[in-house]
């Protein structure tokens, strides 16, 4: 291999970044961000807001001492009023990643790696990880609020790891949750409103870029389980009071979700326990209540699933 740092493109990624193999590293990483041991070290990201365009530029840095990874992505992610003219879709995507992923011996760069779809993949499998833990008992609706990035990865990891009767989407443009539709292997049933499309189910997914809430309180089934992945800054909503507050609540960090997460910070809402300290049984998953997931995405994710896909790209390499 030369000396220079490989660049790990989206198509490897995909190869290699399974749900089977990044999920139970997930745990292993939420549990240990939780523990607060040290064995995770992760600040809350650093944002730097790029107002003349209503973008964001994020700076994710962590290191795991029991993964022995150690990497930062940057990633921007950008409002795109653009595309609230129902007549007009932006040419760029929303958002855009990449990940650099360093030797803990010595510091030294291993390589620069296709962030998408790691935050695509990894955000998803954490939602359904917080799924298994927290959805009713009986879970038959599926009800899926966006039809972007966020909700194809959601939409295939939730396919492969549950038995959903009944797939439902609203999109903010009818054509967008459509296409998607069409494009997917699973019924899914295009719904004219939010409403209508929450209406009886079991687990809501909200993967949308709104800065207002989409989803209210009094249109849940009472004990339904709700991740709410979008609305991550601190003035922006995707649920509404109501929801927030009748809930019972869980987030990726605790920290991060009360400096970024407009749901939290402007609804007042208690936040319940970590998911890691429920992955750990320090705090219980009251799956019979209406429970909510509030991720706002953590770079530790970012980190095991670089390390995870250069380990299996490099043992495809045989040594010069
Ligand atoms: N919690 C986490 O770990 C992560 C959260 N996110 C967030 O998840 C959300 C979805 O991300 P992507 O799917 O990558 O974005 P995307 O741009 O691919 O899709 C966004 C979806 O939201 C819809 N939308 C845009 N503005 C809206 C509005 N005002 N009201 C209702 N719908 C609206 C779009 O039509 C589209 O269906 C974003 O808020 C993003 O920042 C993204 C990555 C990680
Ligand atoms: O965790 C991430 O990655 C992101 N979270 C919220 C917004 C953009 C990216």
């Amino acid at each position: 291999m030369s000396d220079r740092p490989p660049f790990l493109e989206a198509e490897v990624v995909k190869k290699f970044l399974t749900y089977t193999a990044l999920i139970p590293l997930l745990k292993t990483a939420l549990i240990n961000f939780s523990a607060g041991t040290g064995a995770v070290v992760q600040p809350v990201r650093t944002i730097v807001p790029v107002a003349n365009y209503g973008g964001f530029l994020g700076v994710m840095p962590a290191y795991s001492a029991t993964d022995d990874a150690l990497a930062t992505k940057v990633v921007t992610f950008y409002e795109n009023k653009r595309a609230a003219d129902e007549n007009e879709i932006s040419a760029f995507p929303s958002h855009h990643s990449t990940v650099l992923l360093f030797e803990p011996r010595n510091g030294s760069l291993k390589a620069i790696i296709d962030g998408n779809v790691i935050t695509d993949r990894r955000t998803a499998a954490v939602s359904a990880i917080a799924t298994k833990l927290l959805k009713p008992a009986s879970a038959d609706v599926l009800c899926i609020l966006g039809s972007g990035a966020q909700a194809h990865s959601h939409f295939e990891v939730f396919m492969e790891l549950f038995s959903f009767k009944e797939v439902k989407m609203w999109s903010r443009r009818r054509e967008s949750a459509e296409l998607f539709a069409s494009t997917m292997k699973a019924n899914v049933q295009v719904c004219a409103t939010a409403r209508e499309a929450v209406a009886d189910a079991d687990v809501i997914i909200t993967v949308t870029m709104a800065t207002e809430p989409i989803l209210l309180g009094e249109w849940v089934k009472p004990g339904a389980h709700v991740n709410a992945v979008g609305a991550c800054r601190p003035d922006w909503r995707e649920l509404d009071d109501s929801l927030m507050q009748h809930c019972v609540l869980y987030v990726d960090s605790r920290e991060a979700a009360l400096k970024e997460s407009g749901d939290i910070i402007l609804s007042g809402a208690e936040i319940f326990a970590e998911l890691g300290q429920v992955l750990k049984e320090t705090k219980p998953a009251l799956a019979e209540k209406t429970t909510v997931f509030k991720s706002v995405g953590l770079a530790i994710e970012d980190t095991v699933s670089a390390k995870l896909v250069f380990d299996l790209w490099s043992a495809t390499k045989t040594p010069e």
